[in-house]
């Protein structure tokens, strides 16, 4: 399968090959560098960078510095990073994703990279998942990068605005991609000298790379603001509970949309007593549509629950619940609703970057993570990044037993409780993990039921995490989980010389790389260990209807369905719902660029004005090109002439004639007539713009022009934002029957750009015509 072409040819990748032959050199270079005095060490890097300054390359640099790093970790950690890391580094310089199995020392062989590339003195980003992980590492590998003379600072939610301009100032800055794109999203904010942190995005190392890089790659941090929504929910909320499926409205779960049918129209507009589709409220029928989304497409407990009168959503990879998370566009309040708690304030979005898009800013990119099957492609096709698997320091020693399939739920559960009891028998700690909080009651009442003492981590008390994963390791213990990737979940073996963790995953798993990052929870850094996987034939992501005798037979025992083919066949179902998932991803993808291409030009603009303002000769084009659509939008006709005069004269004082308006009407809007009045028209108003410059003097007009353009963009661009959400939730793409949604979305995307850049120009031109200046006398 070309999924695998990567690993499956048995040929050494070249780049594997390179970071080969560079650990063999890096090892040469020891000798010397373990002679040299701590403050040598700190000299010798001086000498690199300068050395990189003078135009030597930071690969022919790599072997020195990778000797001093490892120095360095042994002298401050008493760690000194092994070959495989050595390797990994070299492959992480190299942009590639590397995968390093759970325990293998991650944390450490980024440092190799981003000492590197630190020598070219623009700040390297170690980015990873969590707040948590953020301050550990920095902690942790602080002192190897100080002893080597770099600077390190960590970029946490707590970090105020002071200490994150002086943060982006460090050799190495830990963070979370979310916390960055915040900054990078202030900047754009910003006014000109004030808020402008961060520096040009130059490296950036990915931890945990299958989470940052493909989950949240469409997750978009965004800046918002409380709006003035209108405050209806509750009623559409009732409305929409009131509708049958099937019959006023189609679900399309692979979609996530909810569309009303002709039926169900006619209901809604009858009970609400006011017509609401085909365009009379466009507004209120995208607000019921999100209450419909709310009731079909999110499950409380599964997507979202409810503490202390609040919805927190549960983020899928990490199945933590957040409290800040918000879906935006309304949902949110959608879902309040729907609970019957009071509906926050619709949030009006003033800047959004997707994580994809933020990780495309750097022009160096690289990334780690515990697993990269299933995903090889993904990171190629999206980032154009390959997969090195780097192999363990010392051998895994966890037997993984194949997939079990059983006949039902209700035999599933049995074979769980059973399998625990077995377990925990021998004395070793179990650890069972699933996806959702359903599935983990149902496992959780069933211990109980057999008096089996257990623990639970699900979204509702990740705050308990570190005491109850302390305990996880106690020989006996048996704990449950939902958060299934475990990010930085270290479980410790009270007992290392014990049979190990044993490790029961139960189905249905959302991937089969979630299936891999819990079977890796045991035997980690080569510690004895063993996993299972469980799943049952009334999984909704299988369907085995063939299979129905059998499963009879067997529904009411814990006996597996015998077939071990059934099993894998269907287990390979899992790995297809991966790509189907990749597939998911490629096509949110798809509408986000749309936006970020918007998005990259619209900043751009945005930076140029914060650095030089609008200057005359860009007010002038900016004239040309309002008045131009105003001159060439007016019908043709002596009728109008009235009509485009006062038009134009509420933008600027006009001192063209009306015989002049008259003979340019007097063809249509290509005409050699009409050209010749918007030229007209346009050489007025420079004349009326050159004439106010030289009135307000040419300080405050330059900051007058400068102002006018911020707030008009920045207006603007909230504005887009919400026209381009509205386009894609689609409500404005439903009348337009058939045909390829995307394509549609596209279309009406591009005209909404063009739309932006017209309004930007009017108003401009109007505000800087208009506004009255009050001049202290
Ligand atoms: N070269 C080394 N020599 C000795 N110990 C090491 C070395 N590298 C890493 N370790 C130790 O291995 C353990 C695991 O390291 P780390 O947490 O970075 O692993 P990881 O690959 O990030 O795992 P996970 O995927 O679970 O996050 C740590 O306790 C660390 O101190």
């Amino acid at each position: 399968m070309s999924r695998f072409r990567l690993f499956g040819s048995g040929k050494t990748p070249p780049v594997l090959e390179r970071c080969r032959a560079w650990a063999r050199i890096v090892a040469q270079a020891e000798d010397e560098v373990r002679a040299l005095p701590d403050d040598g060490l700190r000299q010798a890097v001086d000498r690199l960078r300068q050395r990189h300054q003078d135009g030597e390359d930071l690969d022919s640099l790599l072997p020195e510095m990778f000797a001093l790093v490892r120095e360095a970790a042994a002298r401050t950690l008493g760690e000194r990073p092994h070959d495989e890391q050595v390797i990994g580094g070299a492959a992480l310089h190299l942009g590639s994703v590397i995968e390093m199995k759970t325990g293998e020392g991650k944390t450490l062989t980024a440092t190799l990279p981003a000492c590197l590339h630190a020598l070219a003195g623009n700040g390297v980003h170690v980015l990873t998942a969590n707040d948590y992980l953020v301050a550990r590492d920095a902690a942790w590998m602080g002192p190897v990068y100080r002893m080597l003379g770099f600077t390190c600072v960590q970029i946490t939610d707590e970090t105020g605005p002071d200490a994150r301009r002086e943060a982006y100032r460090a050799d190495i800055v830990y963070g979370t991609p979310r916390e960055l794109a915040y900054d990078y999203l202030r900047h754009h904010l910003g006014d000109r000298d004030r808020d402008t942190i961060h520096r040009p995005y130059f490296s950036a190392i990915v931890d945990e790379a299958d989470l940052l890089m493909l989950d949240e790659a469409t997750t978009a941090p965004h800046i918002s603001v409380d709006g003035d929504g209108p405050s209806d929910h509750r009623q559409l909320a009732g409305i929409a509970d009131r509708l049958r499926p099937g019959e006023h409205y189609a679900v399309d779960k692979a979609r996530g949309t909810v569309l009303p049918t002709e039926q169900g129209m006619a209901a809604v507009e009858d009970w609400l007593g006011a017509e609401i589709y085909n365009g009379a409220d466009v507004d209120m029928a995208r607000r019921l549509d999100l209450a419909l989304q709310a009731k079909e497409l999110y499950v409380r407990d599964r997507d979202y629950v409810v503490v202390d009168g609040a919805i927190r959503m549960i983020d899928g990879p990490t199945q933590r619940a957040l409290t800040d998370r918000v879906l935006g566009g309304g949902l949110d309040q959608a879902l309040d609703a729907k609970e019957g708690l009071e509906t926050r304030p619709e949030r009006v979005v003033m800047a959004t970057i997707s994580g994809f898009a933020f990780l495309g800013l750097y022009r160096r990119l690289a990334g780690m993570t515990g697993v990269v099957e299933g995903e090889v492609e993904a990171y190629r096709d999206l980032y154009g990044m390959e997969c090195v698997r780097i192999a363990p320091h010392r051998p895994v020693r966890r037997v993984d037993h194949a997939p079990v399939l059983y006949a039902t739920d209700k035999a599933l559960l049995r074979a769980v409780v059973k399998t625990v009891e077995q377990q925990r028998g021998t004395g070793r700690p179990v650890l069972v993990g699933t996806v959702s909080d359903e599935v983990a009651d149902k496992i959780s009442r069933a211990l109980a039921a057999q008096g089996i003492d257990h623990e639970m981590l699900t979204a509702r008390n990740h705050d308990l995490e570190a005491a109850i994963i302390a305990r996880a390791g106690d020989p006996g213990s048996v704990t449950v989980l939902t958060r299934m990737a475990g990010r930085g979940v270290d479980i410790r073996l009270a007992e290392p010389e014990g049979p190990g963790l044993y490790v029961l995953g139960v189905g249905p798993l959302s991937s089969r790389r979630m299936e891999l990052h819990l079977r890796g929870r045991a035997g980690r850094g080569g510690d004895p260990g063993e996993s299972a996987f469980f799943f049952s034939g009334e999984d909704k992501n299988i369907h085995l209807p063939k299979f129905t005798a059998r499963m009879v037979e067997l529904a009411d025992t814990e006996e597996p369905l015998d077939s071990r083919g059934v099993a894998w066949s269907l287990h390979g179902r899992l790995n297809a719902l991966s790509d189907w998932q990749a597939q998911q991803l490629a096509q949110n993808l798809r509408y986000a660029a749309v936006q970020e291409s918007h998005r990259s030009v619209f900043y751009a603009k945005r930076d140029a004005l914060l650095a030089h303002g609008v200057t005359m000769a860009e007010a002038d084009e900016l004239i040309d090109q309002a008045l131009r659509a105003v001159v060439r939008a007016a019908p043709t006709g002596a009728a109008h002439v009235g009509g485009l005069t006062q038009e134009l004269a509420t933008i600027y004082a006009i001192t063209i004639g009306r015989e002049e308006i008259a003979a340019g009407l007097a063809g249509g809007a290509s005409s050699k007539a009409r050209t010749d009045l918007a030229d007209a028209v346009v050489r007025d108003a420079r004349a009326v713009s050159v004439r106010r410059a030289a009135d307000l003097g040419a300080d405050i007009a330059d900051e007058l022009r400068y102002r006018i353009m911020l707030s008009v963009m920045d207006r603007q661009w909230r504005e887009h934002l919400r026209s381009l959400e509205d386009a894609a939730s689609g409500v404005s793409l439903r009348t337009a029957a058939g045909g390829d949604p995307f394509a549609m979305y596209q279309k009406a995307a591009t005209e909404l750009d063009a739309k932006l850049w017209r309004e930007i120009a009017e108003q401009f031109i109007g505000y800087w015509f208009n506004l009255v200046v009050e001049m202290p006398s």
